[in-house]
């Protein structure tokens, strides 16, 4: 198991650090993943876990480089998975994609400046709610333990629940 998990949130004058973390950080590990799990290589397989973001998947305005950075997220890891030689990998790769959480993450971002007080930030985080990490795991091990879900994209907010983002397409079942 691989968990491509590390992110920041900088949009200021370090934006750059969120693309190479949140985006590079990403690639590199899912390639490492491939050379080293990958059946053709001599490896056993398993599962590659890119954290994303609900901010994947919908545009936030006051976050426009880490909406990008998630956005890179979600389409890399779909990618990856609908290679026809995916199936002989005996690897599947899957992306979660948690909504506002109750992390540093989170406490440190809404105290910048300009989002600190913010009515539509408020109004936003008052609408999805903010989950416990406690309930991003549920949806973690979920995604973690469903054998048939490569290319899967799994949705975790509070207010909506666990689920699949969009039709879960079955691509290169193992
Ligand atoms: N907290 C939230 O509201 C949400 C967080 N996420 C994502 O969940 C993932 C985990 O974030 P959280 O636990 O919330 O934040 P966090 O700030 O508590 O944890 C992030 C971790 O990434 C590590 N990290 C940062 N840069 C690194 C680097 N260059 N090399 C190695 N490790 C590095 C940090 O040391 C830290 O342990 C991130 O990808 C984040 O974007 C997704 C949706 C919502
Ligand atoms: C300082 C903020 C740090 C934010 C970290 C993060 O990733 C949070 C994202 C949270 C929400 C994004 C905003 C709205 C999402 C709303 C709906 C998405 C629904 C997608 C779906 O239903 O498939």
């Amino acid at each position: 198991i691989v968990v491509n998990n590390a992110g920041v949130n900088l949009e200021n004058e370090s934006w750059r650090t969120t693309i190479m973390v949140n985006v590079i950080g990403v690639i590199e590990g899912t390639k490492l993943a491939e050379k080293y799990m990958s059946k053709t290589s001599g490896g056993r397989g398993g599962v590659v876990v890119n954290v994303a973001s609900t901010a994947g998947l919908t545009p936030v305005f006051f976050m426009p480089v880490y909406v990008a950075s998630k956005y890179s997220v979600v389409g890399f890891t779909r990618s990856v998975a609908m290679n026809p030689d995916v199936g002989r990998s005996g690897l599947r790769f899957v992306c979660l994609c948690p909504g506002f959480t109750d992390t540093s993450l989170l406490s440190s971002g809404l105290k910048s400046e300009g989002i600190s007080g913010n009515k539509l930030v408020e109004e936003l985080l008052t609408s999805t709610g903010i989950n416990t990490v406690e309930f991003v795991v549920e949806g973690f091990m979920q995604l973690l333990l469903t054998d048939d879900n490569n290319g899967g994209v799994m949705v975790v907010t509070k207010q909506r629940g666990i689920r699949y983002h969009g039709r879960q397409r079955k691509v290169n079942k193992l």
